[in-house]
């Protein structure tokens, strides 16, 4: 077991490069078992979600082989093996499972997903817009049975907005017999992203990036080529980090647009902020200033920089609020920024943060990806050295972090955990 260990205060320069995105990755790499040919997707970031995605594609007889960036999926001699432990656990995306399953055999049994716990984080919508398709399902033992004799088009209205119900509804109803409407749909890039490969696989799906799609179901699917947009979580990260220690950072491989609400808050804190076609150009300010942050859907503030921004926010000039709308308990990196000097209480969904502090080294613990992301912005800030453990967490979400964040001169390297810190960490 390792963890990170980062020496703060350094300053950053230069260059760094933004990887495909992971929301998107986890969704394509199922979304091929629609297909009766070879799907090639260019640019799989370096993660472990992927890593346990191939594996889940193997399990079930795909044909998975990755050569450089790209993961050439053969989903030919797939069959409907049931999924319901062990690895489905490990990730949050191990749902479009049954949602491409369905599509593809109109049958699946799939462990409830795991993800980072962030609260409750329910799918009930999923499973609405699978019966609603026609399929009957069930919840045996802490798996998910789907059966349908035949999946019909059929309206949905998802009574809350969700990435992944809108997702894993287009993968169960590109197939379908008829029309599909799903409104009050999720806008993010990477439910364009999905539904443009799909597209290329010969589906017809209008509407994706607004919140009515539209599906015409088709008999078959068939491979494509297809290339990852760039992770706007990834570089939203980088855009904080370098606000906190840039003196001039260039992130390369970004859409801005996606970025729109991160540029406008960073620019609110007084950041100088740069955008060109797909590079974001970031240098510190003399004094941050205090901002309030709501996180909302998308093209709203994004929920999974909250925490990678709430440690920026203890090193500007009087109080911010960050309040997160999408998951009122996503706060657990607050208690690790304490023990770093941050001065910051949550209430209700949100976390009043005072500055400015300077703040400390200290071992901390990662809870989940984005907390995760927190501390390691909080260790590049701090005075002194921080150790971070629970890098597994960080590992599901950033394609070689320590190589990148070395690039542009931060003192942040992997070391191996001691015996006892790591009975340590599994006891606790
Ligand atoms: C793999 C992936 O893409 N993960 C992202 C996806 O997660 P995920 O797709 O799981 O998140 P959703 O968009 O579904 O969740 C949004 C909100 O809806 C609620 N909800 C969701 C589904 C449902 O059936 N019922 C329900 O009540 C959730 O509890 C949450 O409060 O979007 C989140 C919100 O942008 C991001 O934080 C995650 O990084
Ligand atoms: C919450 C996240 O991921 P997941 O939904 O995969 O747990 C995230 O990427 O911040």
């Amino acid at each position: 077991m390792e963890k990170l260990k980062i020496v703060g205060g350094r300053t950053l320069k230069g260059h760094i490069r933004v990887s495909e995105a992971k929301n998107s990755a986890v969704a394509l790499i199922p979304a091929a078992i629609l297909a009766d040919s070879p799907v090639t997707i260019e640019g799989v970031p370096k993660i472990s979600d992927v890593e346990i995605l191939k594996g889940l594609l193997e399990e079930i007889g795909g044909k998975v082989e990755v050569r450089g960036s790209d993961m050439i999926i053969d989903p030919a001699r797939m069959i409907p093996m049931p999924l319901p432990n062990g690895r489905v656990k490990k990730l949050r995306a191990s749902y479009y499972l049954m949602g491409a399953m369905l599509g593809r055999f109109k049958q699946a049994v799939i462990g409830l997903p795991g993800g980072c716990f962030l609260g409750p984080r329910p799918i009930d919508q999923h499973i609405k817009g699978f019966e609603a398709l026609g399929a009957k399902v069930t919840n045996e033992q802490g798996a998910i049975y789907l059966r349908a004799e035949e999946l019909t088009g059929a309206r949905i209205y998802l009574d809350v907005v969700s990435v992944g119900a809108t997702i894993n509804i287009m993968l169960a109803a590109v197939r379908a017999k008829g029309r599909t409407i799903i409104e009050n749909a999720a806008k993010e890039p990477e439910i364009i992203d999905v539904a443009t490969l799909l597209n290329n696989m010969g589906a017809k799906i209008k509407g994706a990036g607004t919140d009515v799609i539209r599906i015409d179901g088709v008999e078959r699917l068939s491979g494509c080529r297809h290339t990852i947009i760039p992770d706007r979580i990834e570089a939203g990260t980088y855009m904080i980090l370098a606000a906190a220690m840039g003196e001039g950072v260039v992130i390369d491989n970004v859409i801005p647009l996606h970025l729109e609400s991160v540029i406008a808050k960073l620019r609110e804190m007084g950041v100088h902020v740069e955008t060109g076609n797909d590079q974001i150009f970031i240098a510190r300010p003399e004094k941050l200033k205090p901002v309030d942050i709501k996180t909302l859907v998308y093209p709203g503030f994004p929920t999974d920089l909250q925490q990678p921004i709430t440690a920026l926010l203890t090193k500007a000039d009087g109080t911010s609020v960050v309040t997160d709308t999408i998951y009122p308990s996503r706060f657990k990196h607050v208690d690790e920024l304490r023990r770093m000097n941050a001065s910051i209480k949550v209430e209700g969904g949100s976390a009043l943060i005072k500055g400015p502090v300077q703040l400390h080294g200290a071992k901390v613990r990662a809870t989940d990806l984005r907390a995760g992301a927190s501390l390691v912005v909080a260790g590049l800030m701090a005075e002194g050295v921080t150790e971070i453990s629970g890098v597994d967490h960080i590992d599901r979400g950033y394609s070689n972090l320590v190589e990148k964040l070395q690039g542009i001169g931060a003192e942040i390297w992997r070391e191996e955990m001691t015996e006892q810190e790591a009975e340590q960490m599994q006891s606790s």
